[in-house]
């Protein structure tokens, strides 16, 4: 069976070119992937050692065969009119006898293999899921996630494929060409010359297709990771996509990709379904000559009619094996160009190390200072500028500026989950690079305008924030987060199960359990995105009163919309185009008549009582 077609269920077998947007196909280091390969096979040598040892007893087996048979057929051409049945009935019995004993090796061959293929694939995924754990959050911004999750599995999918049926192939056919070539050269090397004219031929026909096959497999693992990512996207998206009345467009953007991934599909399935019908004529073609040269030389008397059958059947047991390699080759194309994908993953930079010397601290004050910080998302492309600011511990900060301008992007830096270009940002007068990843992320605790909730209970969801919390800490933590009435109020209190995403809660109470978290992971430093779409006052009041608990002696830098929380701000940093245009509380900046008093006026003003 061409292994090809049990790959091809579902979306695995599609692709092609035109209209959709194809990343510029990068010429592969086929050597560095293979000997990567080959590198997670080491820790299965001894599988190997054992399936290798039975494929050779296996092909031993097999060469007798042919030479049996010319043996059976010499019982019949004595030069008299009887058959030697004895020596016969021995050679049949020997035949079955071998028959049976290959068919059990090759069972256990495959037995092996597909332990070795399922057992190098289980660690290849559970590594390349722990590598997405230490990648930092700018390869999540660069890659779409439907793209990962396609290196995950269909790739992950392609490679096991291959490991399972490449490496009996690859063992099998290399001793069973030896072999039978020994026999064949044993039997009339005169023959044996001649069978060997169509070798150049299969040479050259298996290049020629493996070099195409290689982009085509690429090409289509690459675009199936691209309809992927946007039916992952559709399906996040979907109450946007009907409220704006467009499933018309997806569906179209949908048969784009789709229409590109059959046409890369079937191409590659027909150049690699070339292989076997030019095989077959070359092949014919090779016993042609050999039937020729045999016969000449059987009617010259120099070889028997018994020798020509042994010959033609081990010319078939070579030129066999040379056709499945030549077959083994487009798989393993696919194996390959799966391999690729899964590696740049794997070789992708990490989040830094600790250094040996790493800090860890453990009671943090909160004094924050940023020093002539710079930093970009792309390359080239400044988002903040030559920022500088100091706080003291339990400053509360309020971040304001038009939308753009790189609040966020401020609170991204200070966590260090994104690494900056230049300057230095420090945490009671220590580099956040100096300190431990770990000691880093505890100092911190955000909430977020649009918190991440995953399905899960109510309760888990709110321990995410201190995973050792006991179930009291966790209510008491929801209490002082005023989330707890609403919590109650749901048939199934805190064992409530939400849906991936929360979206069984409203955003308010998002919110409210955003808050429970941080209060439960008592951060020194506190981030938070104060939301912008409006709840109904009560949850706002609540809100309020949550966020006022939790800023309690902390310091908190506040992404602030409002202007009750602005003007309670000790220090207000008018942020615009990456730049510190402005700092002081409301009163001094309202008197300087400068940013902020310009947002003020066009922003806030006629909301004053
Ligand atoms: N992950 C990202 N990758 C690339 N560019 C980004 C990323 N996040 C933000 N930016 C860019 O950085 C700039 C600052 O964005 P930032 O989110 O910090 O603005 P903001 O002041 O918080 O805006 P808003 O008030 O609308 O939330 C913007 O020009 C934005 O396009």
């Amino acid at each position: 069976m061409d292994p090809r077609q049990t790959r091809s269920r579902g979306l695995a077998g599609i692709s092609g070119t035109k209209g959709v947007r194809m990343p510029p196909k990068k010429a592969k280091n086929i050597k560095y992937t293979l000997k990567r390969l080959w590198d997670l096979f080491k820790s299965e040598k001894k599988q190997l050692i054992i399936t290798f040892l039975m494929i050779m007893l296996s092909a031993v087996l097999a060469l007798m065969v042919p030479f049996l048979i010319g043996k059976a057929v010499d019982t019949m051409f004595l030069g008299k009119s009887l058959v030697d049945f004895d020596n016969l009935k021995i050679i049949l019995i020997t035949l079955l006898s071998i028959y049976i004993i290959d068919n059990l090796l090759v069972f256990l061959q495959e037995y092996l293999v597909a332990g070795i293929s399922q057992r190098l694939v289980f660690n290849l995924r559970e590594d390349l899921f722990k590598k997405l754990q230490l990648l930092p959050i700018i390869f999540f911004d660069k890659n779409p996630h439907g793209e990962i999750m396609s290196r995950l599995s269909n790739d992950i999918d392609n490679i096991s494929v291959t490991i399972s049926q490449t490496t009996v192939q690859f063992m099998s056919s290399a001793v069973n060409i030896l072999g039978s070539l020994i026999m064949m050269l044993y039997l009339s090397p005169l023959m044996t010359l001649a069978s060997m004219v169509t070798i150049p031929l299969v040479y050259l026909l298996t290049k020629v297709i493996a070099k195409k096959t290689r982009v085509l497999f690429r090409e289509q693992q690459e675009t199936l990771g691209q309809l992927n990512s946007h039916i992952e996207e559709t399906i996040g998206g979907i109450p946007v996509i009907k409220a704006f009345n467009n499933e018309g467009k997806v569906i179209d953007e949908f048969i784009a990709y789709n229409d590109v991934l059959r046409d890369v599909g079937l191409k590659a399935q027909i150049w690699s379904g070339f292989i076997m019908p030019i095989m077959n004529v070359i092949n014919n073609f090779g016993f042609s000559v050999i039937a020729i040269v045999g016969g000449t030389m059987a009617v010259k008397g120099m070889i028997s009619v018994g020798v020509i059958a042994s010959f033609i059947s081990y010319s078939k047991q070579f030129t066999r094996p040379l056709n499945e390699l030549a077959n083994t080759f487009n798989t393993l194309q696919s194996g390959i160009a799966g391999a690729e994908r899964v590696f740049e993953i794997l070789d992708e930079e990490e989040i830094r190390k600790d250094e040996i010397d790493a800090i860890e601290k453990e009671n943090i004050d909160g004094e924050v200072e940023f020093k002539n910080v710079s930093f970009e998302y792309k390359k080239g492309e400044p988002v903040l500028k030559n920022i500088s600011f100091k706080v003291k511990p339990g400053t509360n900060i309020a971040l304001v500026g038009p939308t753009g301008a790189g609040k966020t992007t401020i609170a991204n830096i200070l966590t260090g989950f994104y690494d900056i270009v230049a300057g230095e940002i420090l945490i009671d007068e220590i580099n956040i690079k100096d300190y431990k990843k770990d000691n880093l992320r505890k100092i911190f605790g955000i909430v977020l305008q649009d918190t991440y909730l995953f399905s899960g209970s109510i309760l888990e969801n709110i321990k995410y924030g201190r995973l050792e919390a006991t179930d009291e800490e966790i209510k008491e933590a929801a209490k002082l987060a005023r989330a707890d009435d609403f919590i109650m109020k749901l048939s199934n209190g805190y064992d409530t199960i939400l849906n991936e995403g929360g979206t069984n809660l409203s955003q308010g109470q998002r919110q409210l359990l955003a808050i429970s978290r941080a209060i439960l992971s008592n951060p020194s430093i506190l981030i938070l995105d104060e939301a912008t779409s409006s709840v109904d006052t009560r949850t706002e009041l609540k809100i309020q009163e949550a966020m006022a608990n939790l800023m309690e002696d902390r310091t908190t830098f506040i992404i602030a919309h409002r202007l009750s929380t602005i003007k309670d701000a000790d220090i207000i940093l008018v942020i615009d185009k990456g730049q510190i245009v402005e700092s002081g509380n409301h009163d001094q900046l309202i008197q300087r008549k400068g940013h902020y008093y310009n947002l003020y006026m066009s922003q806030f003003a006629n909301l004053e009582g």
